[in-house]
């Protein structure tokens, strides 16, 4: 039987399929060889385990989902982009998946030109051609999602990611997803807590993963935050930075929220020495 994360990618492709029409290859070459190089997410991302001023925090602009719905209205992403870096972000992450998201291209766009912090172009990479829009529209980082690809296809697109200069988070749910990932050369590692299979969330399962990411890989929490005690917990786990979408999106006060969920975090850092 078909899973969501099945039928997202099935729209993902129709979807692309237009855009491939519209603009060539060379084209997007000719956009990536004009702009600025990517910027090095790896190195916003590392050492958040240990870092006294708390964990990173990738803040999402999400508008609605395959799980919730309508989440916000978000009518300028640059505006809650700039309200993320100010409250001390480490990366932006952009769903620019149309259908189910409401994302876009012109949103990472615009969200690129609006902050100085690494961007994460957020989608379901079926195709090399969704590297080359992502570095053309200005991502430093992109999704690779271990459940829809297979070990030629994470291979390839780690090595093309790599090859135009952005970083990947290889984003896994089970332990066979973290032992292909690590086995494949990821450097940066997600545990989503949510299974994109079912839409179930189940924030202890970060824990249960967290034991099988060796060390030298940068550890991700995402999915599921509710408020600073998620992210306390994700940090007491190790997690070097946490993903957080619908509990920033539907916060009133933005920046305020980054600011508190890393303060909560830094409650963390005796139980992490000793780690
Ligand atoms: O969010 C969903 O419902 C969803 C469904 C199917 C595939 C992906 C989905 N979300 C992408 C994400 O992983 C989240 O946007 C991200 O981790 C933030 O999650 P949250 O903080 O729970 O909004």
């Amino acid at each position: 039987m078909a899973t969501v994360l099945d039928s997202i990618t099935e729209g993902v492709r129709e979807d692309l399929a237009g855009r491939k029409a519209a603009v060539s290859l060379r084209d997007l070459e000719e956009q990536i060889a004009a702009a600025p190089p990517a910027l090095d997410a790896h190195a916003a991302l590392a050492g958040g385990r240990s870092d006294p001023a708390g964990v990173r925090i990738i803040s999402e602009v999400k508008r609605k989902s395959p799980s919730k719905g309508d989440l916000a209205e978000i009518p300028d992403p640059a505006v809650l982009a700039r309200a993320y870096q100010a409250g001390g972000a480490s990366v932006i992450s952009v769903l620019t998946e149309a259908r189910r998201f409401s994302g876009s291209l012109a949103d990472l766009q615009a969200v690129r030109a609006a902050v100085e912090i690494p961007v994460l172009r957020k989608d379901f990479m079926v195709d090399p051609y969704q590297f080359y829009e992502a570095r053309a529209y200005g991502a430093d980082l992109v999704l690779l999602i271990v459940a829809a690809l297979d070990d030629a296809q994470l291979r390839d697109y780690l090595a093309l990611t790599q090859e135009l200069g952005m970083h990947a988070l290889v984003e896994a749910h089970t332990v066979e997803e973290i032992e292909r990932a690590v086995a494949l050369g990821a450097q940066i590692v997600g545990v989503n807590v949510r299974n994109l299979k079912t839409l179930e969330v189940d924030v202890t399962h970060y824990a249960a993963m967290a034991q099988h990411l060796p060390e030298h890989v940068v550890r991700i929490a995402e999915s599921g935050v509710e408020g600073p005690e998620t992210v306390r917990d994700y940090a007491a786990q190790g997690a070097d930075a946490v993903l957080v979408g619908e509990a920033l999106v539907r916060n009133g006060e933005p920046e305020l929220a980054v600011k508190e969920f890393r303060a909560a975090s830094r409650a963390q850092t005796p139980a992490k020495e000793t780690m």
